[in-house]
């Protein structure tokens, strides 16, 4: 059967009708972990991260894992030790991010609402930068730094308004996104950052919006960017590196986003253009390195004809893959075991008692109770939005390296989820 390739899951591939993850069967991995499982695979992270650094060959640019793609620990270890930054967006994630082997060096801090205990433990841990999403933050973060007798390096977030063509709920540069400081006020924000006791201005930053499977928006973004460069840097504040964020989109489906390095190519044009080509840059990117790298393993659990549709109804529901149910996101769902069976057309949904908790819809497949699938691109923004809805615990996660297995996650039980809890007397 073909083909042994499957559009955005490199690293995964059949053999004979078998699924295999770089050289493991996906099947004995589900046999011995259990199911839902998530299965990453640590070359497809490394080759997607190569296309970044290709891309940014004999230029001074820094690569910010956008770690709530997926910071599980071990992912976070791939990328720090490959030499990675992070962009982190909670004190919860700068504490994994340390525990992984990030020094605060590597890190920036990017968000709208950091409390003033998370800036304080960011500035202990001497972080790169924070991306100030608002003129109120900066103050706060001004008083935090004086308090501890430092200057708080800052760069803005500036709200370029471009429309970054992707899903509504995951566009964040539009006037009408909560994000970032609006373009026509950012001026007036840096003169009040540079005059503030407490901060130390060092770039500035934009992130439009996730999938982004077009170039035009981010060239739109970037030539806002650099005009308020040059006027910021005309009222005499200087600007030491410019981020441009993450977003660039994954194939789920049939979406053909450009790869890293040529989109690169087309953005450092026009920053030589422009005359911005030397200049310290930073990206942000998240799930362009790892969504493909990873899936889901599911047993089907029953097969359920209805008057309408047909129903498969698999061991992993929405708690474990939240985005169909939140963006009608696609999927692909393909079998571990190929066989030539009759088939037909399911909506493959999961446990948890919400209409809204399918994974796919209308697939056609041929499958039986017990058999396992695999639900593709499934490494970023799975694991990190897992929920334990309906008391499940959540997956276990294995990482593949060639023809080893890591089990780097185990699966949560029972008195997992009972721990924190009290009774009343
Ligand atoms: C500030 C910031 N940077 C980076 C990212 C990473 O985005 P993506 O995963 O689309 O690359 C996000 C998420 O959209 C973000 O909010
Ligand atoms: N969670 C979103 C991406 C959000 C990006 C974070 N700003 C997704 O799965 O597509």
């Amino acid at each position: 059967m073909n083909p042994a390739r499957l559009p955005g899951a490199p690293f995964v591939q059949y053999r004979g009708d078998e699924l295999f993850v770089e050289e493991v069967p996906v099947g004995d991995l589900a046999r011995e972990h259990g199911t839902p499982l998530f299965v990453y695979s640590r070359a497809a992270m490394l080759a997607a991260l190569a296309a970044y650094q290709r891309g940014f060959t004999g230029r001074k640019a820094k690569i910010c894992y956008a770690m709530k793609a997926n910071s599980s620990l071990a992912i976070l270890q791939v990328f720090a030790r490959a030499g990675c930054g992070f962009d982190i967006v909670s004190g919860g994630e700068l504490e994994r991010v340390l525990a992984a082997g990030a020094s605060g060096g590597d890190i920036i801090f990017s968000g709208v609402g950091k409390s003033r205990r998370e800036m304080r433990r960011a500035l202990e841990v001497g972080i790169h930068c924070f991306n100030v999403e608002s003129e109120a933050e900066l103050e706060v973060l001004s008083e935090v730094a004086v308090e501890l007798g430092t200057r708080a390096p800052v760069s803005l977030r500036v709200n370029p308004d471009v429309n970054p063509l992707t899903h509504p709920y995951i566009s964040t540069g539009l006037k009408g996104n909560k994000f970032g400081i609006a373009h026509k006020n950012a001026l007036r924000a840096y003169q009040r950052a540079a005059a503030l006791p407490g901060l130390r201005v060092v770039g500035i930053d934009c992130h439009i919006g996730s999938q982004i499977t077009q170039v035009s928006p981010y060239l739109d973004a970037m030539d806002r960017v650099m005009d308020l460069v040059t006027q910021i840097e005309a009222a005499g504040i200087p600007i030491a590196h410019i981020d441009f964020g993450g977003g660039l989109g994954i194939v789920y489906n049939e979406e053909q986003p450009p790869a890293a390095d040529a989109l690169w190519q087309r953005l450092l044009q026009r920053l030589d253009a422009r005359g911005f080509g030397d200049r310290q840059l930073m990206i942000e990117p998240g799930r362009s390195l790892v969504g493909n790298a990873g899936l889901c393993v599911s047993e089907v659990l029953y097969l359920k004809p209805g008057e309408q549709k047909n129903f498969c109804i698999i061991d992993a529901a929405m708690n474990d893959l939240p985005r169909p149910a939140m963006y009608e996101a696609f999927h692909q769902i393909v079998p571990l075991q190929r066989r030539i069976a009759q088939s037909a057309v399911y909506d493959v949904v999961g446990p948890v008692c919400e209409s809204g908790d399918w994974i796919g819809r209308e697939r056609t497949l041929s499958v039986q109770p017990g058999d396992l699938l695999a639900v593709l691109s499934a490494g970023a923004y799975c694991m990190s939005m897992a929920s334990n809805y309906n008391a499940r615990g959540r997956a276990a996660e294995v990482l593949v390296d060639g023809a080893q297995v890591h089990l780097v996650r185990e699966r949560e039980d029972d008195a997992d989820l009972l721990r924190k809890e009290h009774l009343l007397p």
